[in-house]
């Protein structure tokens, strides 16, 4: 009876190989005697992912031998008939790559690490080098995007923001939804997005996969996997803004990246230097929010429980998402339900609509926020001393509860309005003409740092003209090559039943 050989003893759940290959046996590389006197070899080689710490996913392989020609390509066969039943697999992508991008190494990073195994994974690709900034945004609304299984961004977060819009304002012209109607119903957009991690931040990666690494990610997309995301839309006046799917930042944030801009040579440093100047000048803002709670979903911003792969808070959103749609035609409550109101001063508004775990600050700026639960935590920090700003801001780096302060609250939300002081003022016609035209800072306290200019909104990394916003959160609008933040990856490889050793 012919017996199979292997160069490793592994067990590799058919969903995580990569590719089978044909392969030329080299006696050569085995050091032992008895191989000479051997008839010819026939062999295959298995590509895999293998798990290693932190989330990192690397390419490995094991060769198989044997002497019956035969029975090596009924195994090769076999193999590959099983890899071809593995249908959530893309065939065909669609590639952008930003070469600016953080380090400016996009282009490098995707030649060297990536397209050798998108090409060992039998996926073929079209390839598009970004020439100027919104260059893959426009482009998506002129291909046809249906022949394509998924959408590759190589970039970071701006990047993604781009292809997002993209993808998402495709949809809905192409189903005849106006993006500018705050309470439109907005399609679902099924093709899926990888990112290849090349920015500065790179938070949404992160937030997703655990890891800012190109070659994991590359592994997340052969594989297929898909995780649903929540986008919140930003509206004002009735006008469509923006889209967001990780931080909405007023005051700090938002002024961290208007003066980041002006540094972009600087590369990822520029976000260090930005932050420590807006730390030292230390603006407050005043505003009125008001939000709506979001009833619908279990969990709480201070729960201990985090968003890991298959989640069950985000399962329960998806299952009422789905009869939701099944009741279509039925409206549901939003309008119904009451508003709650917030006026302050305020250092920092920030809405998440997951972790915004990045290497900067590896649990996030709310460690308990869901990927796809159909709510974004608003995290409200009030006018405090630098020194308990810094306090805030130093949790977001160690494992301390960053809402544990009496000048910081969190609510998980469905929607909420912001609308700035100054923007109120000017709207009810009692602004002082000289405030505008000579006061940049409060001239009753010129000492205690109240800005009466607005800040910005940070919208994942791009700034927005508007300061008074309307955003709601859509569940689950989009989807991702990644299956969230994995508990203990070694662990669950080791459990899986499908498995070569199992055919063996
Ligand atoms: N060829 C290009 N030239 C100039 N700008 C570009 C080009 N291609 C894309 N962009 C723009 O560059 C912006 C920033 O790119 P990207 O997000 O990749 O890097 P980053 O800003 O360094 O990283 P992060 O967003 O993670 O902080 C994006 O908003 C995108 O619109
Ligand atoms: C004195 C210690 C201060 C440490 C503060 C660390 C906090 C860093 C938290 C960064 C969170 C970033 C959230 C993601 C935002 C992205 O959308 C955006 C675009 O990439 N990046 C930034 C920096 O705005
Ligand atoms: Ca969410």
């Amino acid at each position: 009876m012919p017996q199979l050989h292997s160069t490793e003893n592994c067990f590799v759940p058919i969903s995580e190989i990569i590719a089978v290959e044909e392969t030329e046996f080299n006696k050569k590389q085995r050091n032992i005697g008895r191989w000479q006197k051997m008839a010819k070899l026939h062999a295959f080689t298995v590509y895999y992912v293998k798990k290693a710490r932190n989330h990192r996913w690397r390419c490995s392989d094991a060769t198989f031998w044997c002497e019956d020609e035969h029975l090596c390509n009924q195994w090769t066969q076999a193999l590959k008939e099983l890899l071809e039943m593995q249908k959530s697999r893309p065939k065909q992508l669609l590639v952008y790559i930003n070469p600016y991008g953080g380090k400016r190494q996009g282009k490098r990073i995707y030649e060297q690490k990536v397209a050798p195994l998108f090409s060992l994974a039998s996926i073929s690709t079209d390839v598009v080098i970004t020439e100027h900034a919104n260059h893959a945004k426009d482009n998506l609304f002129e291909v046809n995007i249906y022949k394509y299984d998924g959408v590759v961004c190589v970039g970071g977060d701006g990047m993604f923001s781009e292809v997002m819009h993209g993808l998402i304002g495709r949809m809905q012209k192409d189903s005849g939804i106006d993006q500018n109607n705050p309470k439109a119903s907005l399609v679902q957009c099924n093709i899926r997005i990888g990112i290849i991690p090349a920015g500065s931040t790179d938070c949404i990666c992160y937030s997703t996969v655990g890891i800012s690494d190109p070659v994991t990610s590359a592994l997340h997309i052969i594989l297929g996997d898909c995780q649903p995301l929540d986008v919140s839309s930003v509206h004002h006046n009735n006008t469509f803004l923006k889209y967001s799917v990780s931080l909405l930042g007023y005051g700090f944030y938002g002024d961290i990246l208007k003066d980041s801009e002006k540094k972009r040579w600087m590369g990822p440093m520029r976000y260090d230097y930005s932050g420590f100047k807006t730390f030292l000048s230390h603006h407050y803002y005043e505003g009125t929010i008001a939000y709506q709670p979001a009833k619908h979903t279990h969990g709480s911003p201070r729960d201990k429980e985090r968003c890991r792969t298959g989640c069950y808070i985000c399962k329960q959103s998806e299952k009422q998402l789905a009869e939701q749609s099944k009741e279509r035609g039925l409206k549901h409550e939003e309008g119904e339900e009451e508003w709650k109101v917030i006026k302050g001063k305020f250092l920092a508004i920030n809405a998440v609509s997951m972790s915004c775990a990045c290497p900067r600050s590896p649990k996030g700026l709310s460690p308990a926020a869901h990927l796809a639960d159909g709510s974004a935590d608003l995290i409200l920090v009030r006018k405090c001393s630098r020194f308990d700003f810094l306090r805030y801001l130093v949790r977001h780096t160690n494992q301390d509860d960053q809402f544990d302060f009496p000048f910081v609250d969190v609510y998980r939300v469905k929607c909420f309005q912001f609308t700035s002081k100054l923007s109120e003022d000017n709207e009810s016609n009692v602004m002082d003409i000289g405030k505008k035209r000579f006061g940049q800072f409060c001239r009753d306290h010129p000492a205690c740092c109240c800005s009466i200019v607005n800040s910005t909104w940070n919208c994942d990394g791009e700034t927005l003209d508007s300061s008074a916003v309307e955003v709601r959160v859509h569940c689950q609008l989009m989807k991702l090559f990644a299956r969230g933040i994995e508990e203990d990856c070694k662990d669950e490889a080791a459990h899986s039943q499908s498995s070569i050793e199992q055919l063996l």
